[in-house]
């Protein structure tokens, strides 16, 4: 096991639809000002951004290949063949979706997890929202297992803060916890590092400079200044 993103941070460069950063160059140059301010490493998805990102960043990078469902969230690295192609791209790590929504049949999970692991060579990063999906994602042989949907199913509840509890429950019971999701701030990282976690993932608030922009004008427009743009970007 690769102990280099032991208590790091990694920064999650990722843009989609019509953010003005969604262009592998950009994202690039997202992930480079990442490394050069100490991240252990990259999370980007899609195998046009990886491999971009590979060319000029040397940090481990977390890919993930995301598919829209019907209108609804994304669907993280739902098969195989979405794995073999973030791989392909130079992904050092797979992440995929572990919840009991999208991924419900225990044992076609555990092929999942086999199949990249055995056949692609490649650690595995498992995505959940809850206690008992990290349970049984670390059970099926996952290397990682993150809080990264945790508010996002219909089985956890809806939060605009890092899942800390989780991370310390997961981390009690033996498990390699990321805390990924909502976390906002350096001492929210420190938290859960504090709380167990192996590593940090942190988006929106070092990658997302609309969403951090709109952090600013909202501020100014609720005390009655300003205009709190327009964009309605989703990450
Ligand atoms: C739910 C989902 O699809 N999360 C995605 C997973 O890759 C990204 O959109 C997030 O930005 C990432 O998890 C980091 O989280 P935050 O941006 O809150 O720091």
């Amino acid at each position: 096991m690769d102990n280099s993103m032991k208590h790091g941070l990694v920064v999650s460069c990722q843009a989609h639809f019509d953010h003005p950063l969604n262009h592998s160059l950009h994202i690039a140059a997202l992930a480079k000002c990442a490394e050069l301010g100490g991240a252990v490493g990259i999370r980007a998805d899609s195998p046009e951004h990886i491999r971009e990102i590979k060319k000029n960043v040397n940090v481990p990078v977390i890919g993930i290949n995301k598919v829209l469902q019907h209108g609804h969230r994304f669907f993280i690295t739902p098969t195989f063949e979405h794995a073999k192609d973030i791989v392909e791209a130079g992904a050092d790590i797979v992440a995929l979706e572990a919840t009991f929504q999208n991924q419900p049949d225990t044992e076609a999970l555990k092929e999942l997890i086999r199949e990249i692991k055995e056949e692609l060579n490649t650690p595995v990063m498992a995505d959940i929202s809850t206690f008992e999906e990290g349970v049984r994602a670390w059970e099926l042989g996952a290397d990682y297992v993150g809080t990264t949907l945790s508010g996002y199913t219909d089985i956890s509840k809806n939060r605009q803060t890092p899942d800390i509890e989780l991370v310390k429950a997961l981390a009690d019971a033996g498990i390699r916890t990321i805390c990924e999701g909502h976390v906002s701030s350096p001492e929210q990282a420190l938290a859960a590092v504090e709380a167990g976690a192996y590593f940090v993932v942190v988006g929106t608030a070092i990658t997302d400079t609309v969403a951090i922009t709109k952090g600013y004008t909202g501020i100014l427009h609720n005390h009655g200044v300003g205009s709190d743009g327009d964009a309605n970007c989703m990450r």
